[in-house]
């Protein structure tokens, strides 16, 4: 089967209108923008609107498993329905013969991997800035009973703006009341909640505040707090919440008892998005900017 790369760089839709007609809307695929699972994703410019979108192209045939397409149906049931500053906007999708494409929003600074690798770390003001939006959208997605289960700096996408946007809602759930309990184990390596990894008791919104303080620690010291050359080695370091501060990395005490209060073995002993929000860490007395300028991609924020 021909990969995307090989397709022609003009992707047709058919619509079918109510009245039968039926027209054609096109986008010329541009550059490609990386991958992730079967996806490919490429710059689409659409032809009728010039608009630019950050394509995924997930070909059919990686969707023959039926766990597969109801994997990528939730995918899109839950994003479509989100609508916040920094939630990546969904524009579009639709199917060909070939592939499913998901139209999502340009992040034209690329994700917080590429802004750590090039940074190292990142100052206090900066994480205060990033996960003061990173909260707001966490808020919002609780509040609409979605749990993201993949908060990772790989899915923290930057505009041209620099708003931090979460994206990747491949394994995101939906609970259909309050108290509901999931136990599919999913998750990124680093990132993952000790519960889901028990996998005994269920776990729910609480694995994303686990995942809020694994990527807290990683801005502030420049890796993951329980990352190892070996996948089950991080998996007992995570269960045995066996993670430090390095010596060479100087940290406020207030960043180090926010990444302590967070990253709890015990769910419920876990604070809320609201304690967290009042925690010392964001109430030092200085002004948190709502973003930051450009030039922070390559270099610490002026000290002024
Ligand atoms: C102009 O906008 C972008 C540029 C780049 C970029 O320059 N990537 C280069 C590609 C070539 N290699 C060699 C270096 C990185 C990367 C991402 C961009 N924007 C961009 C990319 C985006 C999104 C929004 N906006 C969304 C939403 N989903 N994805 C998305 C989707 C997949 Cl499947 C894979 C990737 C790449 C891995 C990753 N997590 O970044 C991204």
């Amino acid at each position: 089967m021909a990969q995307a790369d090989e397709q022609p760089a003009i992707i047709e839709e058919k619509i079918v209108r109510v009245n039968g007609e039926i027209s054609i809307r096109q986008y010329s695929k541009g550059r490609f923008l990386g991958k992730g699972g079967f996806a490919r994703c490429y710059e689409f410019t659409s032809l009728e609107s010039r608009k630019l979108t950050a394509s995924k192209v997930v070909p059919k045939a990686s969707l023959t498993k039926s766990r597969a397409k109801q994997k990528l149906m939730t995918e899109i049931k839950i994003h479509r329905s989100l609508h916040h500053p920094n939630i990546v906007g969904f524009e579009h999708f639709f199917e060909d013969s070939e592939n499913v494409y998901i139209l999502l929003e340009l992040c034209t600074n690329q994700t917080m991997n590429e802004l750590l690798r090039r940074r190292k770390r990142l100052t206090e003001l900066e994480t205060q800035c990033y996960l003061v939006q990173v909260i707001s959208a966490l808020s919002y997605l609780h509040g609409h009973r979605v749990i993201h289960r993949d908060l990772k700096l790989g899915n923290f996408f930057l505009s041209d703006k620099m708003e931090i946007k979460i994206g990747d809602f491949g394994l995101a759930t939906k609970l259909e009341f309050d108290g509901e309990k999931k136990r599919t184990i999913c998750g990124t390596p680093n990132y993952i909640a000790p519960e889901v990894l028990d996998g005994k008791q269920g776990h729910s919104y609480e694995v994303d505040i686990w995942s809020l303080g694994v990527v807290a620690y990683t801005l502030l010291v420049g890796k993951p707090p329980f990352e190892t050359s070996d996948v089950k080695t991080t998996y007992r370091r995570i269960r045995m919440n066996a993670y430090s501060f390095p010596e060479n990395v100087p940290l406020s005490e207030s960043s180090k008892n926010l990444i302590t209060r967070i990253l709890v073995t015990d769910p419920t002993k876990r604070p809320t998005l609201t304690e967290i929000q009042a925690h010392e860490f964001f109430n030092q007395g200085n002004t948190i900017p709502k973003t930051l300028p450009p030039s922070t991609l390559a270099c610490p924020p002026s000290a002024s």
